[in-house]
């Protein structure tokens, strides 16, 4: 008999860990969430076989469950799953941005009844929905497993075994830690890229179009503004005490730059630039990593009409799996950039290869 997955929150994240185990697992997986909705989107793209009206239901006679919905509601999930009555050897995991709360939570309400043992794969989109789930959003990017000390490593090389498919890269990592880090380079970043658009919006309606004018660099960093309000408002407040840390270290940030700038002097705002420059620069180039965009390609195009969809219709054609295109320069009739951003190293190469065939000049960011 196959064996049971069951997914609870049925959207970009459960969708795909739920397509990378099938990848590579012959199982049943079965489905669960509070949209009828999400169920609906995720049976008839065949990420589930089956659905479960109650969560009781579905995971009964499970051999894995998976809670993947917004970190708040992860804890009360631990809690009712903690209430049924389970399979004495299934495992628990789930996809929290946070780990802290959940780590305890589970340890409170599951005790030594049911084995936990969280995860955080560190990729995702600013879209969220089961639609814009896929198989390979995780593969190269770094996938948190938080065990307690309680936890042998051979529950835990279960675990791997049945999230190979995603093909990421497993780092254990404890709670705080895990709360501390991610709260540096992705929590935190959140609030600034809204930050920003909101700032902007401040200086909106006083003239120019600025939501027409913000160009490549707003764009970039401002993308994951579009991130669900309510995945973030739950993050965010249970990592609120690092959020809260962070606030100071960067108003202290802030205020060296303002300082330099009110001094003018020029020496240290060029060694303000140079030092961040220099360490951003140093990031790993070929890793997915939390900085999203880095398997980047540019591509001349000549400023004249369906320039951008030939591109594109070639990529397309070869099902190559394009995540973003952003005009760097298009002036008239010379040569304009276009970058072209992937899910993986793989898929660029590939459009590389198609685009050189098709006689367009490519470059990689180097
Ligand atoms: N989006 C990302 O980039 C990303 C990356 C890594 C981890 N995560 C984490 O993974 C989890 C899921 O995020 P996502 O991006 O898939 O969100 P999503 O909004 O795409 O999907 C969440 C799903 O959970 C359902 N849901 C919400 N509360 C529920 C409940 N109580 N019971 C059953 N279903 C419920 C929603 O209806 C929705 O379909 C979150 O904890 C998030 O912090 C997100
Ligand atoms: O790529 C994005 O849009 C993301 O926001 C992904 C991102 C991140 O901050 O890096 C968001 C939340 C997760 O917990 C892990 C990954």
């Amino acid at each position: 008999m196959k064996k049971k997955v069951f997914i609870i929150g049925l959207g970009l994240i459960g969708g795909s860990v739920a397509q990378a185990i099938r990848r590579v697992h012959d199982v049943q997986i079965i489905g669960y969430d509070s949209r009828i909705k999400s169920v609906n989107e995720a049976k008839s793209l065949g990420i589930i076989d089956e659905y479960a009206s109650e969560l009781s239901q579905g995971a009964a006679d499970a051999d894995l469950i998976i809670i993947s919905v917004p970190v708040n509601s992860v804890l009360g999930i631990i809690k009712e799953l903690a209430s049924l009555e389970l399979k004495p050897d299934v495992l628990i995991t789930d996809t929290g941005s946070t780990k802290r709360k959940i780590m305890e939570k589970a340890k409170e309400y599951l005790c030594d009844r049911y084995l936990f043992i969280g995860g955080h794969p560190m990729a995702g989109s600013h879209k969220s929905g089961v639609q814009a789930s896929k198989p390979d959003l995780f593969e190269n990017a770094f996938y948190f497993i938080v065990a307690d000390e309680k936890t042998h490593a051979e529950q835990v090389e279960r675990l791997k075994e049945w999230l190979k498919g995603t093909r990421a890269k497993f780092m254990a990592v404890d709670p705080v830690q895990h709360d501390k880090a991610v709260g540096l380079i992705s929590h935190f970043p959140h609030i600034i890229a809204s930050g920003l658009v909101l700032h902007l919006k401040q200086y909106s309606g006083q003239g120019l179009s600025l939501r027409r004018l913000a160009a490549g660099g707003f764009r970039d960093i401002t993308r994951i503004a579009s991130s669900d309000p309510i995945m973030w408002q739950d993050i965010i407040s249970d990592n609120r005490d690092m959020m809260l840390e962070l606030f100071q270290s960067w108003d202290d940030e802030m205020a060296k730059i303002k300082e330099m700038l009110i001094e003018n002097d020029k020496d240290k705002i060029k060694a303000f630039f140079a030092d961040a420059k220099a360490f951003r620069d140093g990031f790993p180039q070929k890793e997915k990593g939390a900085i999203p965009g880095i398997f980047d390609l540019y591509v001349d195009v000549l400023d004249q009409p369906g320039a951008i969809s030939d591109v594109t219709r070639i990529i397309g054609e070869h099902n190559i799996n394009l995540i973003n295109v952003n005009v760097i320069e298009l002036r008239e009739s010379i040569f304009g950039v276009l970058r072209l951003t992937f899910q993986s190293s793989k898929h660029r190469d590939l459009a590389m290869e198609v685009l050189e065939k098709n006689k367009y000049k490519t470059y990689l960011d180097d």
